[in-house]
C-alpha cells in the first residue's frame, strides 16, 4: 500500500468504532473551543490574541475533520500489524485533514498541531481494546518516533523554526514522548479538580493550566519569544498555586495572566490542543 492509496473501506461504511473515535475528537475540539475563559486563546467571549479565529469558525474546522480523525482510526484498525505502513498511511491522511482544515477555515491555521495530536491517539486508539490513557498516548509516542517517508524534510511552519531557534521539541518531542504533558499534568489536575469539586469548566481551565506551566509552547515562542513563554508559564503557576481558577485568589491570578497575554499579544495554541487531547482520552477512559 503506498501513501495515496484510497482507504480500504468507504468512510460511511466504517466499523463503528472508528467512526465513534472520530466523534471523540471532534467532540473534544469543540468542547476545547467552547471552554470559557482561556487566556489569550479563542473561546466564547472573543478571539483571545488572534484576529483571524472565532469559536464558531474552530468548531467548523473541526467538524471539517471528522473524515480524517475517521480515516485514521479505520487505518489504525487495519494495518495495526505494521507500524511502519501505518505511520506512512496516517502521515497521509493527516496532509490531507490539514487540506480539509484550510478548506473549512478560510485558509488559516486553526487546528494544525491538532491534528498531528488526536489524529495520532485515535489511530493509537483504535488499534488495541485498551482504554487506558497512559498506553494509549504510549503507543501514539511510538508511531510519532517511526519515520514518514512521505513527510518533507522540513515544514517550514513557525513551529519547526520556532524549535529550532530555541532548542525546544515542539509538537514533534511531545508526541515523540508519548505525551508527557497530557498524561503527566492535564489528566492529573482534572482528576484532582473533580475530586475537590470544581465546576467541570473550571476543572478543564485548571488542566490547560497545568500543560501551559511546563509546556514548551511553539506558538507563544513564535509570536513573542522567551519573554512570551516564561510570562505563561509563570502566570498559569501562580494560578494553580492559588488553588486553581475556582477560588476568589486563583481567579484574580489568572485575570492577571490574561491581561499579560493580551499585552504580549500571544496565545498558547500547543496547550490548547494538548487540553483537546487530554478531553479525547478522557472521553475513551470513561467509555462516554
Ligand atoms: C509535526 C507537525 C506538528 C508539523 O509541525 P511544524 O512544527 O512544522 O508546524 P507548526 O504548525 O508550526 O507547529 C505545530 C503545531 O503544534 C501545536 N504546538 C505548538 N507547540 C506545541 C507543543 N509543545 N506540544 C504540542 N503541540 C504544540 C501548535 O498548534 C496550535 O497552534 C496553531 C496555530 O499556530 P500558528 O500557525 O503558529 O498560529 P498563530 O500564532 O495564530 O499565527 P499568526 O496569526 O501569528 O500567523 C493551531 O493550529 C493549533 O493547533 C503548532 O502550530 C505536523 O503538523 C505534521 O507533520 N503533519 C504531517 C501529517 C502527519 O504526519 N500526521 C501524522 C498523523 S496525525
Ligand atoms: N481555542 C484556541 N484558540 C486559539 N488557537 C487555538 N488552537 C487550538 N485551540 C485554539
Amino acid at each position: 500500500m503506498t501513501a495515496r492509496d484510497p482507504i480500504l473501506i468507504p468512510a460511511d461504511a466504517a466499523p463503528d468504532l472508528a467512526l465513534a473515535l472520530a466523534d471523540h475528537a471532534v467532540a473534544a475540539l469543540v468542547d476545547e473551543a467552547m471552554l470559557t475563559p482561556k487566556p489569550g486563546l479563542v473561546d466564547l467571549r472573543g478571539a483571545g490574541a488572534h484576529r483571524d479565529l472565532s469559536w464558531p469558525l474552530m468548531c467548523a474546522s473541526a467538524c471539517a475533520l471528522r473524515p480524517a480523525f475517521g480515516q485514521m482510526a479505520l487505518a489504525g484498525l487495519l494495518i495495526a500489524d505494521d507500524d511502519a505502513r501505518l505511520r506512512r498511511r496516517i502521515g497521509a491522511i493527516g496532509r490531507d485533514g490539514e487540506a480539509a482544515m484550510m478548506a473549512a477555515s478560510g485558509g488559516v491555521n486553526t487546528h494544525r498541531g491538532a491534528i498531528w495530536a488526536l489524529g495520532l491517539l485515535v489511530t493509537a486508539a483504535a488499534g488495541s481494546t485498551e482504554r487506558e490513557a497512559r498506553t494509549i498516548a504510549a503507543h501514539a509516542g511510538r508511531l510519532a518516533r517511526i519515520a514518514d517517508p512521505g513527510a518533507p524534510s522540513t515544514t517550514g511552519h513557525k513551529g519547526e523554526r520556532a524549535c529550532i531557534e530555541h532548542g525546544v521539541g515542539g509538537a514533534r518531542g511531545q508526541a515523540r514522548a508519548g505525551f508527557p504533558h497530557v498524561i503527566d499534568h492535564a489528566l492529573p489536575m482534572l482528576t484532582l479538580a473533580r475530586a475537590r469539586g470544581d465546576a467541570e469548566h473550571h476543572a478543564r481551565v485548571n488542566a490547560l493550566l497545568a500543560v501551559m506551566a511546563t509546556l514548551d509552547d511553539t506558538c507563544l515562542l513564535a509570536r513573542g519569544g522567551r519573554k512570551a513563554l516564561d510570562a505563561a508559564q509563570d502566570g498559569a503557576r501562580r494560578v494553580l498555586a492559588c488553588g486553581g481558577i475556582a477560588t476568589p485568589n486563583g481567579r484574580r491570578a489568572f485575570d492577571v495572566l490574561e491581561a499579560r497575554l493580551r499585552r504580549l499579544h500571544v496565545s498558547p495554541g500547543g496547550a490548547a490542543d494538548l487540553l483537546a487531547a487530554a478531553l479525547l482520552l478522557d472521553r475513551i477512559e470513561r467509555g462516554e
